[in-house]
Order: C-alpha cells, then structure tokens, then sequence
C-alpha cells in the first residue's frame, strides 16, 4: 500500500514483533511495486510495552531499538528516528543495531522472559514435591544481580498475546534454518506452561475428591494478567476448560473482562452448550463465591490480594477450650480429610463453621474488627474475604493460581488454601 501510494522516499518503521527477515521481504516489495527512482528505508523499531503498563513503559523506556541496514543513507534514517525519541528519552538508552539483530532481540527477549516464566513454574512443581517454597526460592534466587527478581512470579501459566507466539516464531524461524536442537530447547518453554495449567487444573480436581460433577466451583479473574481486560492465552482458558470437561459449575467474575468476551474465549475450547450449561459470569465476587465449594484465583488483580487483613485473626474464645489437637492429625491429607466432612459433616467440620461464625461475632466488637472491614488499601477496594468465606460451603477451598493471597490470613478465615509451589496446605481447626 505504502509503495503504491508513495510520491517520495520513505522511512518505512516496522514495530510490530516480526519474523528475523521480514525488512529483507518488504526490501523485496518495495522495490517491485514502488515507483522508480523512489528510495524505501526500512528500519526495525521493536515495541517492547507490555499491557497494563503501557504509558510507563512508553514515558520511560529501558531501551529503544533501532535497526537498520547500515550504510550511510540507512543510518541517516535512524538518526531521523532517533531523534524523534530523543524528545523524552535520553540519548544512551537508543542503540543503533543492525536490522537482523534489532528484529531477532525482540523475539529474544519475549523468549527469555517467557523462560524465566516457565523455568520458576517448573521449579514450583518441584518445590511442591520436596517442601520448598517457591516465593523463598525466587526471592534467594533474584537477590543474584545477575539473575535479579523480575518475571520469577510462579503462576498457574503465562497468557497474552505475545509470549507464545513469539515463542513459537522462534522455534519456527530455527526450524527453518536447520536447528532443531535450538528449535526443541525453546519449545520446551510452552510445553513447560501447558504442564503448569494441567497440572495445577488436575490439582484442583484431586483436592475435590476426583469428582467435580456439579460442584460449584469460582474463578476470580480471567484476563491474562492484572489491569487489562486482554483475554488473548489467558491461562483462565485453559483450566476453565478443563473444570468443563470435568462437568464442573463455573461462576466467573472478573472486574474488566465483559460476559460476551469470556463465552466466546470459552466457546474456542468447548461446544457452545457445554459452556452455556455449565458456566455462568457473575457481576461481582461475593454472588460469584455464593453455595462454592471452592474459588480459583487465576489473575492477580489487587482487589483479590489479603493486605488488609490482620496478621492473625483473633480465634473465638469459645474455641480456645476446645481441644483441637484430636483433628489436626485428620486434616493432613489434602483430599481424604475433606472428603469426610464434607460428605457427612463431621464434628471437625462443624467446628470449621463454628471457628468461622464464632470469627464472625469475634470481628464485630474487638479493635481486629475495625482494620478486618477496612476494605480499601491506599484508596483501592479489597475483597472482605470473610464474607466470601462465610457464603461458600465446606470444604472452602481456595487456590491461588498467582500466589497473591496471605495463606495464613485465609486460613484464618476458614478456608483452605492452596498454592502454586508451596506443599503446605494452609488451613486451621
Ligand atoms: N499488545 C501488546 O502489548 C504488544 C506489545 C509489544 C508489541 N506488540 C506487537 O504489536 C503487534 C500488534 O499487537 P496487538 O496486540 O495490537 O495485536 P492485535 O491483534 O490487536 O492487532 C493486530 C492488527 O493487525 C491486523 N493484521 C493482522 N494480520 C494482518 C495482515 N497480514 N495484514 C494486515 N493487517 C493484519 C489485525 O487485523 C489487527 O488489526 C504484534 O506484532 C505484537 O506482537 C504488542
Ligand atoms: O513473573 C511473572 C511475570 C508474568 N507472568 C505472566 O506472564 C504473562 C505476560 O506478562 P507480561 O510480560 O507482564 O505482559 P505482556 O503484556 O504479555 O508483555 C510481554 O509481551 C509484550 C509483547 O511483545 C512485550 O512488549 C513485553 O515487554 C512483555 O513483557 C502474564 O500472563 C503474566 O501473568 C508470570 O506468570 N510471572
């Protein structure tokens, strides 16, 4: 289009995340179907913002790229480029490379995000298995400046229009050239993302007794990531899917993501009325965790997070005399324990509900109560999470799939919790 319309020479910018040898191809058809005589620079100027952030990101870049062939004239267009950045961005973080290089790096650098993604949340199933904790494992690991702290957030999966994709531009580009070691190396990091969504979805079922038919089962959160209401690989897709195909309820609430979009995301991995049977999306968390047996966070969305509530939560004192050492021995086994008494409503159970409504009473006349109801950190809404607790049915499981949530604060609450890279099952008698 450009080179039918062109008059005059052009600086032609490519910005999106393009195969290493795209400039090469539109060199090529530029020249066929421009006019004589007219000249096409082609420079490679990679987007780097992510979304969510993408103001800051543009504002203050950590470096901006800029490709080009080279020669004189070539270099002349990326000065005229770099110029232009020169407006708000200092002068040393524009490198000048060569175009291949500038449009390999872009690649390169989703690819070694996504990996570091995927090498935590391979290293969190691990830690699942020994009694590490992945959050202390990351945080040890990243105090390494040479590996730093960034991007080591395990999670159920990474999602978003970007990493697997150019993930797999990679694999593609070196299974073009003849290298398939490097081709099998780099696809490892999406297979690694697909075993975390399996294995955390199977979780999810193993905790429920092996069964989901028809239990009810929440999903705070279905963008891909916080502060966007980008659905595009949301990991949320996935694992709904497999709660689906379990014959699970699924009640959904996500702040930014409309009903229209999330039916149709989950149309793509189920038959329409699979999901119109089984999934329903909820205005708000509370109608959303309503008769639950179980919530799953799968996007880390602040108003799901625990910092407002108490360290510890007072234990109702009527429980205090209550010898509690006689269960705690029951409650060991993630999933045989819960089966009892949910199934029969065993005294431990009864006590659970006891814990919580005694909590209840507790929270409404002590000091606790005041910072408990505190639904606002630095002016930004909170979920009162022992209303969510007191609306769910026994067992009140909840699996953070961000690692968001304060385990202790939750089980504190009556709930069950669940997280990625961590053995521990927190929960309190
Ligand atoms: N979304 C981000 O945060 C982000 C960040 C950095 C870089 N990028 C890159 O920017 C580009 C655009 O990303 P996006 O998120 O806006 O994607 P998008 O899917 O929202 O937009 C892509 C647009 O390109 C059009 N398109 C696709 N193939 C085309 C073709 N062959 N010819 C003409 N038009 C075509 C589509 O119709 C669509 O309008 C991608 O290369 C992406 O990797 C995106
Ligand atoms: O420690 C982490 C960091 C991120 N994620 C997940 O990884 C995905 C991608 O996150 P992020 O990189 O923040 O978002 P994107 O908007 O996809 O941005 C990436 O993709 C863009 C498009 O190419 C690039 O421009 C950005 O630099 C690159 O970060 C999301 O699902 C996150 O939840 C984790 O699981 N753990």
């Amino acid at each position: 289009m450009i080179a039918e319309v062109a008059t005059s020479d052009k600086i032609v910018v490519e910005k999106s995340t393009v195969p290493c040898g795209t400039a090469d191809n539109l060199r090529e058809v530029f020249s066929s179907l421009a006019r004589p005589g007219l000249r096409f620079d082609i420079l490679s100027n990679p987007e780097f913002l992510a979304e969510g952030t993408a103001v800051n990101d543009l504002l203050a870049p950590d470096r901006i790229l800029i490709g080009s062939l080279g020669d004189a004239r070539a270099l002349e267009a990326a000065e005229a480029l770099a110029d232009i950045y020169a407006a708000w961005v200092p002068r040393e973080r524009v490198i000048t490379i060569n175009l291949w290089s500038s449009e390999l790096a872009k690649l390169a650098a989703n690819c070694m995000l996504a990996q570091r993604i995927s090498s935590i949340n391979s290293l969190s199933a691990l830690c699942e298995a020994t009694g590490a904790d992945v959050d202390e494992l990351a945080h040890a690991v990243g105090q390494d400046r040479r590996i730093g702290t960034r991007m080591l957030k395990a999670s159920a999966g990474f999602g978003g229009s970007c990493f697997k994709k150019d993930v797999l531009s990679l694999v593609y580009i070196a299974e073009s050239h003849h290298l398939p070691e490097v081709a099998s190396y780099w696809k490892r990091i999406v297979d690694i993302n697909e075993y975390q969504k399996d294995r955390f979805a199977k979780r999810i079922t193993r905790c429920l007794y092996n069964s989901l038919t028809n239990k009810k089962i929440t999903v705070l959160g279905f963008a891909y990531k916080k502060d966007t209401g980008d659905t595009r690989e949301s990991a949320a897709i996935t694992i709904i899917g497999h709660l689906i195909a379990e014959r699970a309820r699924v009640a959904i609430y996500d702040p930014k993501v409309e009903e229209h979009q999330i039916v149709r995301d989950l149309q793509q991995v189920h038959k329409p009325e699979a999901v119109a049977e089984r999934v329903s999306v909820c205005e708000d968390s509370y109608s959303a965790c309503a008769d639950a047996c179980a919530v799953v966070i799968l996007t880390e969305w602040d108003e799901f997070k625990t910092d407002h509530l108490p360290e510890k939560a007072p234990r109702p004192r009527h429980l205090m005399e209550t010898p509690l050492a006689s269960t705690s021995h029951a409650m060991s086994d993630d999933s045989l324990s819960d089966h009892s008494k949910m199934e029969t409503g065993s005294s431990s159970g009864e006590e659970n509900d006891a814990v919580l409504n005694g909590l209840a009473s507790t929270l409404s006349t002590s000091d606790t109560a005041e910072s408990m109801s505190q639904l606002t950190v630095s002016g930004k809404h909170r979920l009162d999470w022992a209303r969510v607790a007191s609306a769910m049915r026994r067992p009140r499981l909840l699996f953070d799939g961000r690692n968001i949530v304060q385990p202790d604060k939750l089980a504190a609450l009556g709930f069950r919790v669940h997280c990625i890279g961590k053995m521990k099952q927190h929960f309190e008698l």
